[in-house]
């Protein structure tokens, strides 16, 4: 079936509308990270860059480690940019252009972000880089989506539902990272839980001015255990990465460095070295 034009846009060159890059632009290795300034901090670790594009926030690198062909790209903050990223990264590789109609074979991308992010566990340090083994969403993201969690994610999204239940107004959603990914990449690397929250200070229980509306949110947080899984920290993307490439049938790992201690009230004066570990943890082992 065609795609609309309304639906799939697609600018005068060729190109996809937001991400201004043509099919055949991005490689099957992607790495996103929220901030466009850090794409050339990933791609300076290249062996060859292949080209440079970009649109507003979403800056894209593709080049080569070794004979390793990776896209760089940036998201920009929180999940309403990652519906735009990962819809249109799926559209370069799974509809024809000319066409507008969905091909016979599909793509399935390896996704890892490289992100940073709070702690919310007394034992997860500053300096820490964690592996998220689920995505927990506060946002509204994939109430515009249908999607079939996994018994396992059923379950502990029960478990998390009973624990928030007296937010009304949050419904939360969960989903696992890929496990191969999970088990290369982030193979040693502490796990857990990872909060998306849809903004930065009062729905991470922040509070400069404004007064927050949810009492002690970072214990309500951190409080939570089932089967032994717990929420580890808290950033602003990872669920909707988790739940679109779930739903797009892309492999999806949510890597965090972690540049704060919610517990214990610190923020690293050197974000870029925490940062720099982690970019380079993800190149030796994507
Ligand atoms: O460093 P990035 O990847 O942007 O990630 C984190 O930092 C931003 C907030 O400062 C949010 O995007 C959050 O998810
Ligand atoms: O605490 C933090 C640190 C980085 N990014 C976030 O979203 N939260």
């Amino acid at each position: 079936m065609k795609i609309a034009e309304s639906d799939l846009i697609i600018n005068p060159d060729g190109s996809i509308y937001h991400l201004n890059l043509l099919p055949g632009d991005i490689a099957e290795n992607i790495i996103t990270v929220g901030d466009p300034d850090r794409v050339s901090d990933v791609s300076k670790y290249f062996d060859r860059i292949e080209y440079k594009k970009g649109k507003r926030e979403f800056i894209t690198h593709t080049g080569y480690v070794g004979k390793k062909r990776i896209t760089v790209i940036s998201t920009g903050i929180g999940t309403d940019n990652i519906d735009i990223v990962f819809n249109e990264l799926d559209a370069l590789v799974n509809i024809d252009f000319n066409t507008r109609e969905v091909k016979k074979s599909l793509t399935s991308l390896n996704i890892i972000r490289v992100g940073t992010s709070g702690a919310v566990q007394p034992d997860i340090p500053m300096g820490t880089i964690l592996a998220s083994s689920h995505g927990l969403g506060m946002d509204a993201l994939m109430n515009f989506y249908l999607s079939q969690p996994s018994a396992e994610e059923s379950y502990l999204l029960s478990a998390i539902q009973m624990h928030f239940g007296h937010l009304k107004h949050i419904h939360p959603y969960l989903t696992a990272a890929d496990e191969s990914l999970l088990n290369t990449v982030g193979k040693d690397l502490p796990k857990g839980i990872t909060v998306t929250a849809p903004g930065f200070y009062a729905p991470q229980g922040r509070m400069v001015r404004a007064k927050n509306a949810v009492p002690d949110f970072i214990k309500l947080i951190n409080s939570f255990n089932s089967n032994q899984h717990r929420i580890t920290n808290l950033e602003m993307e990872t669920a909707g990465i988790y739940a679109l490439a779930r739903v797009l049938g892309h492999k999806a790992l949510s890597i965090n460095a972690i540049l704060a201690s919610r517990v214990k009230f610190e923020f690293s004066q050197d974000p870029q070295k925490i940062v720099d570990q982690a970019i380079r943890l993800v190149l030796e082992r994507i």
